[in-house]
């Protein structure tokens, strides 16, 4: 089968995007999937998105991780495909389309390529102990941590997504450190199995965490820093609920290409 893509990266989370508005293909499997994202056998990526038409919407995401599986909501991933969609010329500079959470506004602010995505409203978490509970669009584990650049994320992620409370559905794990009016975040994605760059959810995740911690209220914009580079998600917090939430950085187009696979 020949593939046409292209490969997209959001502060280093990075994903293969196909369209799929012909459906030519549908037929993509898990394992066809995890082949073409992995980064010696294939075309390499934290995720794989088809874009496809919807009868309300500019167009509808379906969202893939390295592993294959059926993922929940990416905010990179959202990101990169509305850049993927003016690329193809489906939308300009503003858009509303479905992905698996629901519907989402989106806008591109610079050209290379600046989105803001906006995501979920929340105002459901639990905490439990230092830890903070949440559902961004995806599930996600927020902690606090001292060192953050020396802390083993994939050993610590792991036992956490693992234990008896995650191992079924899976969780993403964050590690966080608020330095220097910078919130650090570090990722082990459910998924992918592994640390990556960055995650838009996990990073939205991680900055309503540090609200509730220090209780701030009104209109909240946070500068994270992860491995891949820079974003900032602003939302307001009344009380426990987080409305207006975006998740807003680059997404890049990083190559075009055409691959055979078996
Ligand atoms: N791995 C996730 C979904 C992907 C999260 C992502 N990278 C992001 O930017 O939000 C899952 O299915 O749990």
């Amino acid at each position: 089968m020949e593939i046409t893509f292209l490969k997209y990266q959001g502060a280093g989370n990075d994903f293969i995007l196909l369209d799929n508005r012909d459906r030519k293909y549908s037929s993509l499997n898990k394992n066809l999937i995890s082949k073409l994202c992995d980064r010696r056998f294939g075309i390499g990526a934290d995720g794989l998105m088809l874009l496809e038409n919807h009868p309300d919407y500019d167009f509808q995401m379906h969202y893939y991780n390295a592993d294959g599986g059926l993922g929940s909501m990416c905010g990179n991933g959202g990101r990169c495909i509305v850049a993927f969609a003016h690329h193809l010329k489906i939308i300009e500079t503003e858009t509303n389309f479905l992905a698996v959470d629901g519907p989402h506004y989106a806008k591109i602010t610079q050209n290379p390529f600046v989105v803001e995505l906006q995501m979920i409203d929340v105002e459901e978490f639990r905490i439990d102990k230092e830890a903070t509970i949440l559902n961004t669009g995806s599930p996600h584990y927020v902690l606090p941590v001292v060192d953050l650049p020396s802390f083993n994320v994939y050993e610590k992620g792991r036992d956490i997504r693992y234990n008896d409370e995650f191992k079924a559905q899976g969780i993403n794990v964050n590690f966080c450190e608020w330095k220097n009016n910078i919130l650090k975040v570090r990722t082990y994605e459910r998924g992918v199995e592994d640390e990556t760059f960055a995650c838009g959810t996990g990073v939205t995740a991680a900055a309503m965490a540090h609200a509730l911690k220090h209780q701030l209220e009104g209109d909240i914009d946070t500068k994270i820093s992860v491995l891949g580079g820079e974003l900032n998600v602003k939302f307001k917090k009344t009380g426990n609920r987080f409305t207006s939430v975006f998740l807003i950085g680059p997404a890049e187009l990083v190559f075009k290409g055409t691959i055979n696979i078996i």
